[in-house]
């Protein structure tokens, strides 16, 4: 798969990221990997890495601190009768794998048919980044972003594919480079009915 490019969010900027107080076992825990991994961690190279990298993994993870059903919480009735499907397609993500804190790297896509109202666009891309930025399996991030937008925006459908590379199987481990892993969640008409289900995943450009 392509690199994929993440978009700049507007969480912390890069001065704010700086003010983050590390707490002293955290940056000990970080040295401690490094010599484990054979460095010296007092080398002029490596004395600011672990704030650094302590600052970093607050950074991946941010999603914890996030409820992600409160991107959901705005909702628009004026559409013009409206009553096709939404997709929002291509949405790049980073995360991290729960078994080895590995990046997962990839993109979703994320359809539903609306009800009576429609969500602004940008919070289903807001919904996923909140679910990415934490320690995941690829299942469960896929099963999540499903399911918050099934329960909290109440639509007609959700379908949500999402393909991504793991640093774990290409930079470890097998050494596999190249694999991509697919995984969908199908909710309400998308499961049900087998033509609104070819029609979203044909949207999906998944003949
Ligand atoms: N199903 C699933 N598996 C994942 C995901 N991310 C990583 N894995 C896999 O999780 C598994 C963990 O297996 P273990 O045998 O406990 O760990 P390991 O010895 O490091 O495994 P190898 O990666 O095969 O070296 C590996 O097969 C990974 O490829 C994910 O998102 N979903
Ligand atoms: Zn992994």
């Amino acid at each position: 798969m392509a690199a994929h490019e993440v978009s700049p969010d507007d969480g912390d900027t890069v001065s704010e990221q700086k003010k983050i107080a590390v707490p002293p076992e955290v940056e000990d825990a970080v040295k401690t990997l490094l010599r484990w991994a054979g460095d010296d961690p007092e080398r002029e190279g490596l004395v600011d890495t672990p704030k650094r990298v302590a600052r970093a993994w607050k950074e991946y993870c941010q999603g914890y601190a996030e409820d992600p059903a409160h991107h959901l919480s705005r909702v628009f009735e004026e559409v013009g009768g409206y009553d096709e499907i939404v997709l929002l397609k291509d949405i790049p993500f980073q995360s991290h794998c729960e078994h080895h804190m590995a990046p997962i790297i990839g993109k979703a896509h994320i359809a539903y048919l609306p009800d009576s109202w429609v969500v602004g666009i940008s919070k289903l891309a807001r919904v996923l980044h909140a679910y990415a930025r934490r320690l995941q399996v690829q299942e469960r991030l896929t099963a999540q972003v499903a399911d918050c937008i099934w329960e909290h925006l109440k639509p007609r459908g959700v379908a949500v594919v999402v393909e991504a590379t793991h640093a774990c199987m290409t930079a470890r481990g097998v050494r596999t480079p190249g694999v991509t892993m697919t995984t969908s969640r199908m909710m309400g008409v998308f499961r049900e009915d087998q033509r609104s289900r070819k029609e979203v995943l044909a949207l999906m450009g998944f003949e």
